[in-house]
């Protein structure tokens, strides 16, 4: 059983389906991708290597894993924010882990004047949450690094102000969930052999929708996310989805295979 994947272009098109015959709005795609960032295995992301076994963290339900790591185990969230929907999938998540009694910061170097993004930025702002220039100093001093730079569009080398902070993840100790794609690293082929992207494997990857072909360079946490396809689109795109458990928005798969855990 090999892991079925959604090329970039395939991707593309699947959102502009949605958001054509489908009905949906990118509001409500952007709101859907960031609270499977936050559903409970996210938490579980976060957490486990500190507390808990894999096993009993997937048997655990959302609020018994809530309990067995609130927020005061680790509140600092740092969310880094590239220019286009990925970035919006960071602001999204962040406002749901303000609400979930997280301390998020974000960081957001190109912020982009789309009047979605700009709504999506002041909703922080007016719950108070800080926005940071200074990538490496909020590094030290946070719990967990969401990448939310780049995702399915990402293309050739790494453009400023982005090098440093690709290296800094690379780098650092705190674990990383990245969203949809580790960013730096190529739809198809995966994680670079060269650049600041270089050695960068995040602690754990959000899938949107389904995996995209990079995912079968990835060893590490696998969630898949996007409970909200409908049937003739997975038909369509050739999607094999895992089955959700229960109200979950995600889904833990096998990083080789796809199958659910
Ligand atoms: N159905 C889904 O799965 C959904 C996916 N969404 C997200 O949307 C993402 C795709 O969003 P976009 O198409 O806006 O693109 P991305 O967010 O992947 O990135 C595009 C932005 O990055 C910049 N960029 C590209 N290559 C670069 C480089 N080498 N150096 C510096 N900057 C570079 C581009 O100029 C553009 O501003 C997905 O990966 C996913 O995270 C959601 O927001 C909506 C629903
Ligand atoms: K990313």
């Amino acid at each position: 059983m090999t892991l079925k994947t959604l090329s970039a272009k395939s991707a593309t098109a699947l959102d502009k389906e949605l958001m054509s015959s489908g009905g949906f709005s990118i509001d409500q795609l952007m709101e859907l991708a960031g609270c499977a960032l936050c559903f409970p295995g996210w938490y579980m992301t976060l957490f486990t290597d500190m507390t808990l076994s894999p096993a009993t963290a997937a048997d655990a339900s959302t609020n018994q894993v809530y309990k067995l790591h609130p927020p005061s185990q680790g509140r600092e969230i740092l969310i880094a924010c590239g220019p286009g929907n990925n970035g919006g999938d960071g602001l999204v998540a962040a406002r749901h882990l303000y609400h979930y009694s997280y301390r998020p910061t974000i960081y957001y170097p190109k912020q982009s004047s789309n009047e979605l993004y700009q709504r999506l930025a002041t909703q922080l702002r007016t719950l108070g949450v800080p926005f940071t220039d200074d990538f490496p100093n909020a590094l030290k001093h946070t719990h967990h690094v969401v990448d939310a730079i780049f995702g399915f569009s990402f293309s050739g080398e790494v453009r400023e102000p982005f090098p440093a902070v690709i290296r800094a993840l690379a780098e650092t100790r705190v674990p990383v969930t990245s969203v949809d794609v580790p960013s730096s690293w190529d739809v198809e082929t995966g994680p670079p052999a060269e650049g600041p992207g270089k050695g960068f494997f995040p602690h754990a990857l959000v899938s949107l929708t389904a995996p995209k072909p990079l995912a079968r360079f990835f060893a590490g946490r696998h969630f898949v996310g996007g409970r909200f396809v409908a049937p003739y689109i997975c038909e369509k795109y050739g999607l094999e989805l895992p089955e959700y458990e229960g109200v979950d928005q995600i889904v833990e798969v096998d990083a080789k295979t796809g199958q659910k855990l």
